[in-house]
């Protein structure tokens, strides 16, 4: 009998479905709690002789075995992001906390003729997304502060362990099960080994690779297909700042026209700090230090190591003590963001060519924009199979939030130093992309000046 046909978000597993992971150790599911373009989150528990408590610690991302974020973001936990190294690092700083999620284990596991991926890691609250869609798309100065000197903390963390995230936003930031106070940098599904073995890769521009990640953010290098560095993760932090700071970004309206989100962010970056302090909505909110710390990543190199201490000083001003995620005073921004969709801000994001590539953020003709953003995305644009999705929806709640679609994927550069490493995962490799899934050229002009 031929295998059930698969989309790109797997077919749930029964509730109470005990998985094995590869240090044989079990895990009940509980209920899903939430999915994205790919995989579905379970409530899980180490306890598989008893249905999993509501306030359970822990949560199990599934995917099809051969999807391929899932696999990416194994490989960051299992080289970067170990326990004992996390206590270690945590210890040597003198950090009250780092906001990495643990990782407790991974497999993979068969149902129905469907093979699927698995890992178990903490679970997290809220993601503050949801914060930022509550208070017209700003956070108190002090918030925003707070949290770019805790990010900081994160990215040198995984920096030194030779790895970008590459993909910051709030959507990604999530608060602990038990304390709101903790924020983790979720969502590793984009992470890249920049630097394998203390190799930096080379600065490169690849036109085929433009214009990836979330388009709101996405650093400069990667506008221009350079692969992500160091210095792009900051870039990525400064802009999500920047953005929470003032409600909106200079390219909002633009979104749409990845050459234009270039233009617009290259432009802000040529005329910092002016560019940056005129974004103030008051003088509460004023932007000086964003504006500060952007100047500060743009004197950066592309293989340089950022100086993050003093990036946290830049940030700092009376910045400690409880978050605090209610509505800022002043005026609000004027901002296309509001009122959009979540899920339509998430098909903006297109992934990486050549890691999750897949359909191209949609481009329309530019008569036809008035403000683009708030309009939903074209059935034709939408990846992955709604009816699926939807089915999957209404079960769970309406705290699910589609995000990405479905991509095809390839595994990064590293591949040749995988096969060693990874022989028992070599049969749960994901496949090669497919030729009709490659991202075609960058649109619009490409008139930067090398900067490397
Ligand atoms: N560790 C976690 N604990 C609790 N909920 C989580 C956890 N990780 C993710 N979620 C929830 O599940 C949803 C899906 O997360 P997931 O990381 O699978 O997808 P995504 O990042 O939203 O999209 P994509 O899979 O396309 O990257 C999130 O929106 C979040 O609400």
């Amino acid at each position: 009998m031929a295998p059930p046909k698969k989309s790109a978000l797997p077919k749930p597993l029964p509730d109470g479905f005990i998985l094995t992971d590869t240090e044989k150790k079990k895990w009940r599911l509980g209920r899903v709690i939430g999915q994205g373009g790919f995989g579905l989150i379970y409530l899980a528990s180490p306890h598989v002789d008893r249905p999993v408590a509501a306030d359970t610690d822990f949560v199990i991302k599934l995917e099809y075995h051969d999807n391929g974020p899932l696999f990416s973001e194994l490989k960051f936990y299992q080289r970067a992001a170990k326990p004992e190294s996390m206590r270690k690092w945590t210890r040597s700083r003198k950090l009250d906390f780092l906001g990495i999620p643990t990782y407790w284990g991974s497999g993979l596991a068969e149902y129905n003729n469907l093979r699927y991926r698995f890992m178990a890691m903490d679970r997290l609250g809220t993601d503050l997304q949801k914060f930022l869609e509550s208070n017209a798309g700003r956070m108190k100065k002090a918030t925003v502060l707070q949290l770019g000197q805790e990010l900081v903390d994160v990215l040198e963390y995984i920096h030194e362990n030779e790895y970008v995230h590459a993909d910051i936003k709030a959507a990604n930031l999530m608060q602990g099960h038990r304390d709101p106070d903790q924020i983790y940098l979720a969502d590793y599904g984009l992470s890249y080994r920049y630097c394998p073995d203390g190799h930096h890769k080379e600065y490169k521009e690849s036109p085929k690779k433009g214009h990836n990640g979330t388009m709101e953010y996405t650093s400069l290098d990667a506008h221009k297909g350079v692969d992500p560095s160091r210095r792009g993760d900051l870039q990525i932090l400064g802009f999500c700042l920047l953005h929470w700071l003032c409600g909106s970004l200079p390219w909002d309206k633009v979104l749409k026209y990845p050459a234009h989100v270039q233009e617009a962010k290259t432009k802000l970056m040529d005329n910092l700090p002016d560019s940056v302090k005129q974004l103030s909505v008051s003088r509460e909110s004023s932007t000086d230090e964003v504006a500060a710390f952007l100047l500060y990543v743009k004197t950066l190199n592309y293989q340089e190591k950022p100086n993050y201490q003093h990036l946290k000083d830049l940030l700092s001003r009376a910045v400690r003590g409880r978050l605090d995620f209610s509505r800022p005073e002043g005026p609000a921004a004027v901002s296309s963001t509001r009122g959009q969709d979540p899920g339509t801000r998430e098909k903006q994001n297109v992934g990486r060519a050549g890691r999750a590539r897949g359909a191209k953020a949609p481009v329309r003709d530019e008569e036809q924009d008035d403000g683009m953003r708030s309009k939903p995305v074209l059935a034709q644009y939408r990846r992955g199979p709604p009816s699926q999705k939807e089915e999957v929806l209404h079960e769970v709640g309406r705290s699910l939030r589609p995000r990405r679609g479905p991509v095809t994927y390839v595994d990064d550069s590293d591949e040749e130093q995988e096969e060693e490493e990874d022989d028992e995962e070599d049969e749960a490799r994901p496949r090669a992309i497919a030729a009709c899934y490659l991202r075609g050229p960058p649109i619009g002009p490409r008139s930067q000046s090398k900067q490397v």
